[in-house]
């Protein structure tokens, strides 16, 4: 992953992120911090830059030991994120380098809060935000046990004045002077309702002009102001991109786990669960009129295939078979692996002539598949079909029989099959709310089952149906619900 994730495009590699090494995230969340102690460093360098004007509310004789402080951090947190970092290093110890890395990170931003005169902004975002960045690229007990720590941190920071402890901070401001003095967040409107000498100056008559700007750009409050927005957003603006990162991560995973659920991993067809599934949803969906006819096909001599040319070659018949299946058939039939070589086709609303002549075609397409083993090698593989036909007439009639039954309590078991929001809205009124027994499709696919046996017998590579083989009075065979 360390590798390759340099020829990522930024958005793959923000996805990857979650995928790579510990060592490597450890590493990244050194460099985000990185960022946010540099963009601290240039806040340092600026007010000192401007020291002529700012040194009238900022305390400049502090502000030179957190500087020191902020470039020391700086160059521990660089050596953590380059390339000579022991997180990197196999034989140091992963675990203890984090917790290392945490807990410098969170007595510095307790240090920062508390020197920039307890800014509510600044903490909340370095408290929250830090904890969420930490707990998605590291190990969540370090995070936790840090987090911890700096709220206790900043409470005792907080409390301290109020028990005589003077702490200095860059504002020179006591912390136990009430909260209006403490942030002295003046807004232009409340600026022009002051009655004072120096809101006149400010604005006078109330409106703003440009020497007022200057005087207001040069103020405290629009320093503080801004120094908080500026320590706090662009963390804010990066741990929202994240989350939204980590957000859609979690719905691709989603989405990859009930494909997996459902598809089987060979064929990518159905698999067995969710082709059974769907053929219960198109059975409940079914209008008034409509036949509905079910197909199983099974390869014919699959098993000396497997002996003959390996189960590699086995497998891409499988393939090969699935894929004409896929070609020969419309987007309403059901396609789905039933067992090994066994393939189960619904085909909701088609009559038995119909799904007789579709049966035929399936059977033509496979045959002529060619299957390639090697230059000199090459075999064809054909198919055996059983097809049963449920009519809406017969239907109705399982229907009255097993309402009937149900009054007399006698019988089957009847429960209302589950109909999914979208085929019972598709359905519309049409739709016939016959409540079928519960074993319906075992039925139905075992009666595709009995005219697949019969295809077997009578030579494979051939499609029978399970509909005349009882109007023939075929003995192997008994009606729907005979028993
Ligand atoms: N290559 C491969 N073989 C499989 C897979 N699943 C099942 N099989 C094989 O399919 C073969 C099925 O053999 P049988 O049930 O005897 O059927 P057959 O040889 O096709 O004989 P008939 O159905 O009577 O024509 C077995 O040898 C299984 O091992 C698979 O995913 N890949």
């Amino acid at each position: 992953m360390a590798v390759s994730k340099f020829y990522l495009g930024y958005k793959q590699l923000s996805k990857a992120v979650f995928e790579w090494e510990a060592a490597d995230r450890t590493a990244l969340l050194a460099a985000f911090m990185v960022i946010e102690v540099f963009s601290h460093w240039l806040w340092c360098l600026f007010v000192w830059y401007r020291r002529d004007i700012y040194s009238n509310y900022v305390d400049i004789t502090l502000l030179y030991p957190l500087w020191i402080l902020v470039s020391m951090v700086g160059v521990f947190l660089l050596w953590m994120s380059s390339r000579f970092s022991p997180v990197r290093n196999a034989k140091s110890n992963l675990y203890t380098w984090q917790a290392i890395l945490i807990t410098i990170y969170s007595a510095y931003i307790t240090f920062v809060i508390t020197i920039l005169g307890h800014s509510s902004l600044v903490t909340g975002v370095s408290l929250v935000g830090g904890a969420m960045l930490g707990m998605m690229l590291i190990s969540r007990r370090y995070v936790w046990r840090a987090f911890v720590g700096q709220i206790i941190a900043i409470l005792a920071v907080t409390l301290f004045p109020y028990f005589g402890i003077t702490l200095p901070n860059l504002r020179q401001m006591i912390a136990t002077t009430l909260p209006p003095n403490i942030h002295s967040y003046v807004t232009y409107n409340e600026m022009a309702m002051m009655k004072d000498a120096t809101a006149a100056t400010v604005l006078p008559n109330g409106r703003l002009n440009w020497d007022s700007v200057n005087y207001l750009r040069q103020s405290s409050n629009l320093l503080w102001r801004s120094t908080h927005i500026y320590m706090s957003l662009p963390k804010a603006i990066f741990i929202i991109y994240m989350f939204r990162t980590l957000l859609v991560i979690l719905d691709d995973s989603r989405k990859e786990t009930l494909q997996h659920a459902n598809q089987d991993e060979l064929t990518q067809l159905k698999n067995r669960r969710y082709g059974l599934m769907q053929m219960k949803q198109a059975l409940v969906s079914i209008e008034r009129a409509q036949d509905f006819s079910v197909i199983l096909l099974d390869l014919d001599w699959f098993k000396d295939i497997n002996d003959s040319y390996g189960h590699d070659i086995g497998d891409r018949v499988l393939v090969t078979v699935a894929q004409a299946l896929l070609q020969s058939l419309t987007d309403d039939a059901i396609v789905s692996r039933y067992g090994g070589e066994e393939f189960l086709i619904v085909l909701p609303d088609t009559k038995h002539d119909s799904a007789m002549v579709i049966a035929e075609q399936l059977r033509l397409s496979i045959a002529d598949q060619t299957i390639v083993v090697d230059d000199n090698t090459t075999f064809n593989v054909t198919a055996s079909l059983g097809l049963y036909t449920l009519t809406h007439d017969e239907r109705h009639c399982i229907k009255h029989t097993c309402e009937k039954l149900s009054q007399t309590e006698s019988g089957y078991q009847f429960k209302k099959p589950q109909v999914s929001k979208s085929n019972s809205e598709r359905a519309d009124k049409k739709v016939d709310t016959v409540e079928l027994p519960q074993d319906i499709c075992q039925r139905l696919i075992c009666m595709a089952d009995k005219a697949l046996y019969n295809a077997k017998g009578l030579g494979r590579d051939k499609v029978v149906s399970a509909n005349e083989m009882l109007k023939a009075g075929d003995t192997k065979i008994e009606s729907l619900y005979s028993n």
